[in-house]
């Protein structure tokens, strides 16, 4: 396991402000039937960069990863992936592409066992085999062969998370993976997710618990009623812990 990170130990961005963003969303607005819930976002994400969407419960952080995924289509605007324009594409083409999304419901199959959950989607090259699974969430391993339906809430979060690792993508949607879960499983969770980026892989993150997203993210923007109103770089957290603090106050 990694050594935890201090929020007095800031530790300064890896990431090359230089190269071309892996994703880069403009302009993104998005409706719900007639209600205008995104008003022209603008973000985007470096390769091995792991950026936070922060804000208050219904700010727009969850329709960002939707319109983002083509989960939801009524939206404008341009969001490119790896230099594609991916606005049009179908979800399933847009995840081939190589981003993966973990719901913030984990969408487990409740009937199949853990093992076959794990094993649903298609397995690409370089992916995440079953053994690396279960050897990054041993629990994983004890309960193979009970349903999802049994699962824990943190074994829930797990699974959902080794599983879309097994197609390999370059960049993972996480939305509040921390939510409702032991400190202990949260502290594993952030230790994988370090691990992952370590490897190059890239992370947009949603998230409420300023805790985690401050310990991994190189970058944070902060949502308010559908549009970004602060960026927050990592080396800045801590100075602005209050501000930070302040956007996600009811
Ligand atoms: N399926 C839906 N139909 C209609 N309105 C929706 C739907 N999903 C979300 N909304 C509305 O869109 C706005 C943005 O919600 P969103 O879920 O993106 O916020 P969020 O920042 O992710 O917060 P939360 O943590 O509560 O999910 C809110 O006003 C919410 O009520």
């Amino acid at each position: 396991m990694s050594a935890p990170h201090t929020a007095s130990a800031p530790r300064p961005t890896r990431v090359d402000p230089g190269t071309a963003p892996l994703l880069q969303v403009r302009d993104l607005n998005a409706y719900y039937g007639q209600s205008h819930v995104l008003h022209g976002v603008n973000l985007h994400v470096q390769p091995g960069e792991i950026v936070s969407l922060i804000g208050r419960n219904g700010a727009g952080k969850t329709t960002t990863l939707r319109s983002i995924m083509g989960a939801l289509r009524t939206r404008t605007g341009s969001v490119t992936f790896d230099g594609q324009d991916i606005l049009r594409l179908p979800s399933n083409r847009i995840a081939a592409r190589g981003l993966a999304w973990v719901p913030e419901e984990r969408a487990i199959m409740s009937t199949l066992t853990v093992r076959e959950n794990l094993e649903l989607p298609p397995a690409r090259p370089g992916g995440w085999t079953t053994e690396r699974a279960y050897q990054a969430f041993p629990v994983l391993r004890e309960r193979g062969h009970h349903p999802g339906s049994k699962l824990s809430g943190g074994e829930q979060q797990m699974l959902a998370i080794v599983r879309v690792l097994r197609s390999a993508p370059k960049l993972l949607l996480l939305d509040e993976p921390s939510e409702g879960l032991a400190p202990v499983i949260v502290q594993r969770i952030g230790d994988i997710i370090e691990e992952l980026r370590a490897e190059g892989l890239s992370v947009l993150l949603v998230e409420q618990n300023l805790k985690f997203a401050t310990r991994l993210a190189d970058r944070h923007y902060v949502f308010v009623d559908g549009q970004i109103v602060d960026e927050v770089a990592r080396e800045d957290a801590l100075a602005r812990r209050e501000d930070l603090l302040r956007y996600l106050s009811v």
